[in-house]
């Protein structure tokens, strides 16, 4: 992809994040990532903080994804540095990556859940790397079973704990890869478009769980979404990509929607006509 000329990276006045206590769990700075000859992300700054929901906007192809994987270091960093719960992701070797992804709860668009296995057991899936190989053939520990149980509560679906997964409906499906995630233990959860496959209600429902984590565990959540209005009503921060650089960042707020425009220009983009 070619870079744009786009403007630096600017930060909408007051529109610093809220204090919020402790240290960033994650800290990116001026961050490239590219593939192969094919630079996507360039100059890019993001703190994510306990308890706050950022969301991460911007049109198709414009790095969102890219940004994603790079902290868990399926994207390839080439410039800058991320850093995730104390772990610097540029040139990481595999032991390192492996600890980061255990700390890092991923939740993506089509789920990925495996259908024929138990709602139990996917989200059993989430302490795989803590319980061992003898997990892997279905063994674990009761009380792994318990919280696994605890959490699909919390999700508001424990009463289909043995059903296969595949015979739940998105948004329960969705939820079952939140309670994953949160089995995980994660200090930091992403979440890769995780409402782009539900309908509306489902996705408020979706995006409001994922803000009572953020909130009740002091954890951030890092969710990319391509529905502006989402964004504003369930984000603190929203940090805007544009050809692959951060071209706002601020409360969700005081965006406007000429700013909006700036980041969707060249696209169409219903949502910024209901501002
Ligand atoms: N594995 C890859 N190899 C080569 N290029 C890639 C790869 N993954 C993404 N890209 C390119 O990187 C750019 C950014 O893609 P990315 O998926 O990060 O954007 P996005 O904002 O998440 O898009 P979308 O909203 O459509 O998911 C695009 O030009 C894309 O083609």
């Amino acid at each position: 992809m070619t870079l744009l000329g786009a403007p630096a990276q600017r930060d909408l006045g007051a529109a610093a994040p809220r204090p919020v206590p402790g240290p960033a769990v994650v800290t990116v700075r001026d961050l490239s990532v590219a593939y192969g000859e094919d630079t996507v992300l360039t100059g890019v700054d993001l703190d994510l903080f306990g308890g706050e929901v950022v969301a991460l906007l911007g049109a198709s192809g414009s790095g969102k994804s890219s940004l994603m994987k790079s902290l868990t270091g399926f994207a390839p960093i080439t410039g800058g540095s991320a850093v995730v719960d104390g772990h610097e992701l540029r040139g990481a070797r595999p032991r390192e990556l492996r600890t980061v992804r255990a700390g890092v709860g991923q939740i993506f668009q089509q789920f990925n859940l495996i259908p024929r296995l138990s709602v139990l057991t996917n989200v059993l899936a989430g302490c795989l790397h803590r319980t061992g190989p003898a997990s892997a053939l279905g063994h674990f520990p009761a009380h792994e079973r318990r919280r696994a149980l605890e959490l699909l509560d919390r999700v508001g679906i424990a009463h289909k704990a043995n059903e296969p997964a595949r015979s739940l409906s998105g948004g329960q499906q969705q939820r079952v890869a939140i309670a994953r995630a949160l089995m995980q233990q994660p200090r930091v959860i992403l979440a890769d478009e995780p409402v782009a496959s539900l309908d509306p209600r489902l996705a408020d429902s979706v995006l409001a769980l994922l803000r009572d984590i953020a909130v009740s565990d002091g954890i951030p959540v890092l969710v990319s979404l391509h529905v502006v209005d989402l964004a504003l009503v369930h984000s603190d921060r929203i940090v805007g990509l544009r050809d692959g650089r951060a071209l706002l960042s601020g409360r969700a707020g005081e965006l406007g929607s000429a700013t909006l425009h700036e980041l969707y220009a060249d696209e169409e983009d219903p949502d910024v006509d209901d501002l």
